[in-house]
């Protein structure tokens, strides 16, 4: 179990990080998402003891994680970290960059662990290439191969994907997160992207101005978001009113996804059509209400200027009545 508890930092006067405290779970997957410069990277390098922590403490088990005024070199056998700028071995292949930690003593053991990852990270015609003439998602798969290949406890991932086309991402991401899974490996991710989050994680941790505004599943943080950040991370949204929708005489902000909203005959939300946006199998339909936009997916594009009426779907009033 990891435990983060009541930590604050700073590189210098400012503080960056403001009293953080949450748990990871043997074999728990936690995502920490939050806008750029809101601390994940920085928490991220805390949590592999890269820096000294001013205040609070960060234990994986019972032993504490330190910075480097007490390890001279900085991190810990059992927790892997892959930093946004993967530190690989240039002049030496494929191969031997995920192997270097393995022990020469099995050479028989050594190839087949080694093979098995390249397989992982599906790197098989590169198995002989010097990392120098890799490109960055390829050595990005490198740095992901060689940070499981001595099976860490727990594994610290900086925007694991980010260098990665789209075509590829999705069977790396799903392989990888499976076998962290079926090994039992915790794992700590940040991220930009929702896909690393919806499906794989059992926490999400939202930061925002490096504090914690927000530790739960992603299913109870996507059918209730109470801040705009937490639903723009999930969709495109749009803000209303409960009294505008009405679901109550309040004027307390709801969010409503883009997907939520259909066209109908006849409404109270009265909008103008203003711009259509293809999407591949729908269209994202800016409209303007009470001088404000909208967006909401249709089918087909409309009339632009015309008038039309919007409803709630049948499953957004059931999320909204579910609040
Ligand atoms: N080495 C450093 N020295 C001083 N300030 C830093 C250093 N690294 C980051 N910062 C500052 O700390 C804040 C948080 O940065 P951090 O990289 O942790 O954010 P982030 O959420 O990971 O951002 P991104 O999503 O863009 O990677 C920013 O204001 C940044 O300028």
């Amino acid at each position: 179990m990891l435990n983060v508890q009541n930590i604050s930092f700073g590189y210098n006067t400012e503080t960056i990080l403001h009293n953080i405290s949450f748990s990871v779970a043997q074999g728990q997957h936690v995502s920490i998402i939050g806008e750029s410069g809101s601390g994940k990277s920085t928490l991220i390098k805390l949590l592999y003891g890269t820096y000294d922590l001013p205040e609070g403490e960060i234990f994986w088990n019972d032993t504490p994680i330190l910075g480097p005024k007490f390890n001279l070199v900085i991190g810990y056998d059992f927790m892997k970290y892959v930093a946004q700028e993967f530190d690989l071995m240039p002049f030496i292949t494929v191969e031997e960059n995920i192997g270097k930690f393995l022990s020469n003593f099995f050479p028989e053991e050594k190839h087949k662990r080694t093979t098995e990852l390249i397989k992982l990270v599906d790197l098989e015609a590169f198995t002989h290439v010097k990392v120098k003439q890799l490109s960055g998602g390829q050595k990005q798969r490198v740095a992901l191969a060689r940070a499981i290949a001595r099976q860490p406890e727990i594994i610290i991932l900086d925007e694991p994907f980010s260098h990665i086309d789209n075509f590829q991402k999705q069977t790396l991401r799903r392989n990888l997160f499976k076998y962290l899974k079926d090994n039992n490996i915790s794992c700590v991710v940040a991220t930009h992207d929702r896909e690393d989050v919806l499906p794989y994680s059992d926490h999400m941790i939202v930061l925002n101005n490096g504090r914690i505004i927000a530790n739960d599943t992603p299913k109870q943080l996507y059918n209730n978001p109470e801040q705009p950040l937490i639903a723009s991370f999930f969709d495109e949204f749009n803000t209303f009113q409960e009294f505008q929708l009405g679901l109550s005489n309040s004027d307390s902000n709801v969010f409503v996804y883009a997907h939520e909203l259909e066209v109908c005959s006849k409404s109270e939300l009265e909008v103008k059509v203003v711009q259509n946006y293809f999407r591949g199998n729908t269209y994202l339909v800016e409209v303007e209400f009470e001088l404000k936009s909208l967006f909401f997916y249709n089918k087909q594009p409309l009339v632009l200027n015309e008038t039309i009426y919007l409803k709630l779907t049948e499953s957004a009033e059931q999320r909204l009545a579910l609040k």
